[in-house]
């Protein structure tokens, strides 16, 4: 990281550490001030929001449901699948909770993030101190592009969204498959929320 002088704030964007089992205590290591900010979406959608990502570096993979289950008929889902495990937060906060306590985490809605991204960045600013700078004048929704851009980026002048491999289309799952997801994660949902203090609404 580099040195950050008195007023500056230095920010690090690592999605991965947030499942990371040695990221927490390496982090407190190195500063225990350190401020977390974690975006979560519903599990479900995250997980074929990840499946969309790997399918679109290589198309020929299994289907998301072949790799969803361990059984398909008896509904036992794969754990150790990266994009079913990301999404049990509860058991990933719960790491970070050995070292940090939760008045140093602030939880982003990543579905509210797109309903209202000045209001979550509202609260972004607010966590770290900020004036609120960035407001509802900076967005507009995108009919093209189906989400939120920025009108006019820092230092440039012409409006701008995120990239294209941000709020791509998603793949047709099979109804059943979404469900049996849905209420394996609906108690580790039910955990986060508790943990949190916060519902986001995923149930
Ligand atoms: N404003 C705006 N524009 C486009 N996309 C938006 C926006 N706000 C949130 N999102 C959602 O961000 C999802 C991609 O973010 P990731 O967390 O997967 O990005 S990262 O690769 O881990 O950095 C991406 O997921 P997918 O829809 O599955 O592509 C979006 O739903």
């Amino acid at each position: 990281m580099p040195r950050t002088l008195e007023g500056q704030i230095t920010m690090e964007k690592t999605p991965s550490y947030f499942v990371t089992k040695e990221a927490p205590r390496r982090i407190y290591n190195m500063s225990r001030d350190t401020k977390l900010i974690v975006v979560v979406r519903n599990p479900v959608t995250r997980a074929i929001s990840d499946y969309t990502q790997t399918l679109s570096k290589n198309p020929s993979i299994p289907s998301f449901q072949a790799l969803a289950f361990k059984n398909l008929s008896t509904g036992l889902i794969d754990t150790s699948w990266s994009a079913v495990r990301i999404g049990i937060y509860a058991k990933h906060l719960d790491n970070w909770l050995q070292y940090f306590p939760l008045s140093k985490f602030l939880f982003v809605s990543g579905e509210r993030l797109v309903s209202d991204p000045a209001g979550e960045m509202g609260r972004v600013q607010d966590f770290l101190g900020l004036q609120r700078v960035v407001t509802d004048k900076h967005f507009y929704f995108n009919e093209t592009k189906g989400f939120p851009c920025l009108k006019k980026p820092e230092g440039g002048s012409k409006p701008r969204c995120l990239g294209k491999s941000k709020g791509r289309p998603h793949p047709k799952i099979d109804g059943q498959v979404v469900q049996r997801l849905r209420e394996f994660y609906r108690p580790f949902n039910m955990k986060f929320y508790q943990m949190t203090g916060q519902d986001f609404g995923w149930d």
